[in-house]
């Protein structure tokens, strides 16, 4: 069970979602969503597939608007935010897809210079190599630097999409289904990676998971959602002691330790 980081400031909101509604046609998909994210936080939104996990990623980073409710994102409301800001504010969230989507002909140090050169056209080639030099240590794959994506293993891929995020030096960072797809103890060297971040670049996180596990290690608190609501929210022993059916589900679904 994860230790709640001690560096959270609770006087520092960084993503404040208040009464969040979006709808597709006739599938009310988030039905009435508040969140806090603190500095320093690492929120796990756990949850059944198809609840709108995905669907309230993508409001946080502007790719969706929400039909009604407030988001903001550090102290800007996404709404009234032009493409221009948007494209800023993308620029201090790291978004982790499920799928670490690296150019297969690009070695690993090329893929995690491509963000920085995309983003900053007059950064030189020391700074370059200085920045790849630290997100390939925090993840743990210095010697990988040269190797193509197709010679790493599904894990070391992850990591990898990881490092490329945090190159640009986020503040937030939006893990999507971080374990989805990989064997057990690649899960625990990903949530010990998810919390290596945390500590290391003090950044806030948001860990879209159904892996219990996932949420145990790396979450300093859980929201739990059905059905487009959060039917649970704070640590994990608070969450799973209630006597809620979709949580008691969850238990006949994972075996956790
Ligand atoms: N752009 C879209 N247009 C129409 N419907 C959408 C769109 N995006 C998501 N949905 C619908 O919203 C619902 C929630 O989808 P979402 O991807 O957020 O689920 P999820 O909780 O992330 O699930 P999973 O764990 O399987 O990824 C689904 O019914 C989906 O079909």
């Amino acid at each position: 069970m994860k230790q709640r980081n001690p560096e959270i400031d609770m006087n520092d909101v960084v993503i404040s979602i208040r009464d969040l509604y979006k709808s597709f046609g006739s599938n009310h998909v988030l039905r009435g969503i508040n969140l806090d994210v603190h500095k320093g936080e690492n929120v796990v939104v756990l949850g059944r597939s198809g609840t709108g996990k995905s669907v309230l990623i993508k409001i946080i980073v502007g790719l969706l608007y929400p039909d009604s409710g407030t988001v903001n994102v550090l102290g800007k409301n996404i709404s009234s935010l032009t493409e221009a800001d948007l494209r800023e504010l993308r620029m201090q969230v790291g978004f982790s897809f499920q799928s670490a989507a690296l150019y297969d002909s690009m070695t690993v140090g090329e893929n995690l210079a491509f963000p920085l050169r995309r983003n900053n056209k007059h950064i030189s080639n020391d700074q370059v190599r200085r920045m790849v030099d630290i997100v390939l240590d925090a993840v743990g794959l210095s010697q990988a630097i040269n190797q193509l994506p197709a010679e790493l293993s599904g894990g070391q891929r992850k990591r990898i999409g990881i490092a490329r995020t945090l190159i640009l030096k986020p503040q937030i960072m939006l893990y999507d289904e971080p374990t989805a797809g990989l064997d057990p103890i690649t899960c625990i060297e990903i949530n010990n990676l998810i919390n290596e971040v945390q500590r290391r670049f003090n950044t806030s996180s948001i860990i879209i998971t159904h892996d219990l596990t996932c949420a145990k290690e790396t979450g300093d608190s859980i929201a739990v959602m059905q059905e487009g609501q959060f039917v649970a929210q704070g640590s994990f022993d608070e969450v799973f002691q209630k006597e809620n059916e979709l949580i008691q589900s969850f238990y006949q679904y994972n075996f956790i330790q």
